[in-house]
């Protein structure tokens, strides 16, 4: 089940704030009864299973129970619809499926995921932005919001909407010599709370706020050492073997107590997000509308044409 088809948010907009509020902790109540009637049936035996669809592939280790849910859109794992269409459906596939942890990597050689597909967003009318957005916000709360152990094997770039997936798992392995961020203020664009709320999950505050207002992009050994990403690993095998060890870490702990305790601590963020997500959506396609975003993005994209050809 979707944790952002259960919003009865249409609704709670015409409510008091105190209803509203209270709406929001049935909406609570409901997702962490949900994620409770899943932790329960992950009891039962393992699975072996490689299923695909689109762009991803899932594909489930029937030794150790982990799904590793891989990213196939070439040549850079540019989030468009389907991407994030499919990356949700894969989140859903492995909730269901009594996998023990999903593990996010990508097929690409050098890169996880170049955020959003600029092309999505570049000369399209506003049906088409409102949908880019939402299903951006909807991958992002499948992933942050799920009770499961994730982990992400950082085995190339991951700059914006890619760092914004990296930095929804609960632990991170990068490749050397790659970059991760939010550089939104280099586009001079400006990210939402929510698409920050990982990154501030896993920084310092000073650290987080300085690295936002700079748009900084880290590269593999910084990361590390702000905590940004919490081991390097010398290859992508390595990488998925150290996210496998850091889901291995919790076989001994009681899954319900280990995805209600994550939920709890997520709890808020996800709150606030459901808050504003309508609103939210709305601010994107008035931004991404205006006529100096889109002549930026033009030229952004462009540039990215020409450095390609070089
Ligand atoms: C830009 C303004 C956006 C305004 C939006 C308004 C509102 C708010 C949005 C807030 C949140 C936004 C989140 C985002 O995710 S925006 C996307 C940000 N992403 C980036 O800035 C990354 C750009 N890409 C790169 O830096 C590099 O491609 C790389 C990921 C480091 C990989 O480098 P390399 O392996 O050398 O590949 P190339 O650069 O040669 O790229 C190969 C082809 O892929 C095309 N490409 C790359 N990134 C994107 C992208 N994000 N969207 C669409 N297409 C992309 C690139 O043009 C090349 O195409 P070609 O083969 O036709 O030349």
């Amino acid at each position: 089940m979707k944790l952002s088809s259960r919003i009865p948010f249409r609704l709670a907009l015409k409510q008091t704030p105190e209803q509203r509020s209270s709406s929001i902790d049935t909406y609570q109540r409901t997702m962490l009864h949900s994620n409770l009637l899943r932790l329960v049936a992950r009891g039962g035996p393992k699975r072996l299973m490689s299923t695909a669809t689109k762009l991803t592939t899932v594909e489930v280790n029937d030794k150790t129970g982990i799904a590793t849910l891989t990213m196939n859109r070439p040549p850079v794992n540019s989030q468009n619809v389907q991407l994030l269409e499919d990356l949700q459906k894969s989140i859903t596939e492995i909730e269901n499926n009594k996998s023990r942890g999903l593990i996010l990597t990508s097929a690409m050689s050098n890169v996880f995921s170049a955020g959003l597909d600029i092309h999505e967003m570049y000369n399209t009318n506003e049906e088409r932005l409102r949908i880019v957005w939402t299903e951006l916000q909807n991958a992002w709360i499948a992933l942050y919001g799920s009770s499961l152990p994730t982990a992400a094997a950082i085995n190339g770039h991951a700059p914006a909407g890619g760092c914004l997936l990296a930095t929804a798992c609960e632990y991170r392995v990068m490749v050397p010599n790659c970059r991760i961020g939010l550089n939104e203020t280099q586009l001079g664009i400006i990210a939402p709370k929510w698409l920050m709320s990982g990154f501030l999950n896993v920084l310092p505050k000073r650290v987080a706020e300085r690295a936002l207002t700079q748009g900084r992009m880290f590269t593999t050994q910084e990361a590390f050492e702000v905590g940004l990403v919490d081991e390097i690993a010398n290859s992508k095998e390595e990488a998925l073997e150290k996210c496998s060890a850091f889901i291995g870490s919790f076989a001994k702990v009681n899954s319900l107590a280990r995805g209600l305790t994550k939920l709890q601590f997520r709890a808020e963020n996800i709150k606030e997000f459901e808050k504003i997500r309508e609103k939210d959506v709305a601010n994107f396609i008035a931004l991404a509308s205006r006529p100096e975003i889109q002549k930026d993005m033009g030229i952004y994209l462009e540039n990215l044409k020409k450095k390609g050809k070089k």
